[in-house]
């Protein structure tokens, strides 16, 4: 194997470290993780159209995105200072708001695909 797919291939492994340690280490991507799973099933219980499985597969990695570039950017804050310091609270508010719209979409989006076939499927 060259040098190039040998590098490519351990940035592939980099990123799935990546991720698997901050699933260790992160209870709020653990619960994204859960809620997810739950969705997929839900998804299969419910045999979704193409464009909504579309849209639901993109809310997930969406909110799972937001998460893990949240616990990156807690990670640099932590490493560039032990002090309080308001310019960190704002990187860190920050990054936490945006996994709260993510969630908050994905719970809309929820509603819109799954609402009406649980109504339906209760009639
Ligand atoms: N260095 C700092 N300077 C100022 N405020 C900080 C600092 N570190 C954290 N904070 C504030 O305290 C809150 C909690 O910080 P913490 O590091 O525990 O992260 P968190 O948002 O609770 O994330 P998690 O629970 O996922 O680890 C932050 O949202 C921020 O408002």
């Amino acid at each position: 194997m060259d040098s190039k797919n040998r590098s490519l291939l351990s940035s592939f492994g980099c990123a799935i470290q990546g991720i698997y340690q901050a699933f260790q280490q992160e209870a709020n991507l653990r619960i994204h993780f859960a809620a997810a799973a739950l969705a997929l099933a839900a998804g299969f219980v419910f045999k979704l159209a193409a464009g909504e499985w579309a849209i639901l597969l993109l809310t997930i990695t969406l909110v799972i995105f937001a998460e893990l570039i949240n616990t990156a950017l807690e990670a640099n804050v932590n490493l560039a200072t032990k002090k309080q310091r308001p310019e960190a609270k704002l990187a860190k508010d920050a990054a936490a708001g945006a996994v709260l719209l993510t969630a908050l979409n994905a719970v809309l989006i929820g509603l819109l695909i799954f609402g009406a076939k649980i109504l339906e499927f209760y009639r």
